[in-house]
C-alpha cells in the first residue's frame, strides 16, 4: 500500500526576532506510523512540533494536517491531534479520575475514567494524584490525555526522558499499542536506541534544517556501507540488559 502523508510540510520557516530556529523544512509523516524527529538540542525540533500542534505561530511555509490547512483550519486540526500537556495543566486536587472528566468535559466527549486509565495500565490508580505518581506513570497519564479526543495523530514531546530501563521499554509497548489502534504517533527522543526500535522513519534536524530522512536500517545501513565501523568490539549485552536481567523484565510501578 502506497504510504498516505497526514501531515505535510512545505518550506516551514520560524524566526524569533532576527533568529531563526527553523529555516524551510520540508518533510511528510504517513499515516500510521511512528515518526522520530531526532537532533541536538535547539535544533528546532520543538518549535516545529509546535507550529504543527497550532501552539505556535509560523513565520512562513505551509503545514497539511490530516487535509486542513493550519492557516484557516487550526480548529479542525486541533480536534484530531492529541498533544501532552506540561506538567502544569493537572491539577493538583483533583485526581487521576476527576482529571479524565474534566478533560472529556472540555473536548466534548464521552470518556470514562475507567476506559481510559486502562488503556494505560493505571486502573490501580484512579484515586491518586498526578504529583504522587512515579515517573512513569506520569507519562502514561499524560499519553492517556492525549487519547481522550480520540486524535488521529498524537504528538510525544522526549516522553521517556528521565525514566528507567523498565518504564522506558513499557512506554515502548504502549506507543507501539496506540499505532496499532490507528493513531499516527510523532515523538521527540534524544536516546537513538529507542528511536531504532520504535520509529517507522526519522528526519534529522540540525541548525534548523531537516538533514536526513528515512528509516533507522537505511541510515546504519548506508553507514556501513561506506566503510564505518564501530571502534570498540561490541559486546552480545550491555549494561541495560544486565540491568532488566538484575531487576527483573516487571516494571514495579503499575
Ligand atoms: N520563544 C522563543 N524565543 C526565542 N528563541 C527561542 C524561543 N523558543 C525557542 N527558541 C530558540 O530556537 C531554537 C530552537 O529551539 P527548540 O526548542 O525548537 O529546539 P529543540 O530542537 O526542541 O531543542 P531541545 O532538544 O533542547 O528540546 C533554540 O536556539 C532556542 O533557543
Amino acid at each position: 500500500m502506497a504510504n498516505q502523508p497526514i501531515i505535510t510540510i512545505k518550506n516551514l520557516v520560524k524566526n524569533y526576532g532576527d533568529f531563526q530556529a527553523v529555516k524551510g523544512v520540508s518533510f511528510e509523516v504517513y499515516e500510521g506510523e511512528i515518526f522520530g524527529l531526532l537532533g541536538p538540542n535547539g535544533a528546532g525540533k520543538t518549535t516545529t512540533l509546535e507550529i504543527i500542534e497550532t501552539l505556535r505561530d509560523k513565520t512562513s511555509g505551509e503545514v497539511i494536517v490530516d487535509g486542513f490547512n493550519i492557516e484557516t483550519d487550526a480548529s479542525e486540526i486541533k480536534k484530531r491531534i492529541g498533544v501532552q500537556l506540561q506538567a502544569a495543566g493537572y491539577y493538583p486536587n483533583l485526581n487521576l479520575s476527576e482529571l479524565i472528566v474534566l478533560f472529556s468535559g472540555l473536548y466534548g466527549v464521552d470518556k470514562t475514567p475507567a476506559e481510559m486509565l486502562e488503556k494505560v495500565a493505571l486502573t490501580e490508580k484512579a484515586k491518586a494524584k498526578f504529583k504522587d505518581l512515579s515517573g512513569g506513570q506520569k507519562q502514561r497519564f499524560s499519553i492517556a490525555t492525549t487519547l481522550i479526543n480520540n486524535p488521529r495523530i498524537i504528538f510525544l514531546d522526549e516522553p521517556t526522558t528521565g525514566l528507567d530501563p523498565q518504564a522506558r521499554r513499557n512506554l515502548w509497548d504502549l506507543i507501539r499499542e496506540i499505532r496499532e489502534a490507528g493513531t499516527t504517533v510523532v515523538i521527540t527522543t534524544h536516546y537513538m536506541d529507542e528511536a531504532e526500535v520504535l520509529c517507522d522513519r526519522v528526519a534529522f534536524v540540525d541548525g534548523g534544517h531537516i538533514i536526513g530522512i528515512d528509516t533507522p536500517d537505511h541510515f546504519i545501513d548506508e553507514l556501513v556501507s561506506k566503510g564505518f565501523e564501530r571502534k570498540k568490539q561490541v559486546k552480545a549485552a550491555n549494561l541495560e540488559d544486565v540491568f532488566i536481567n538484575l531487576t527483573g523484565k516487571e516494571w514495579r510501578e503499575a
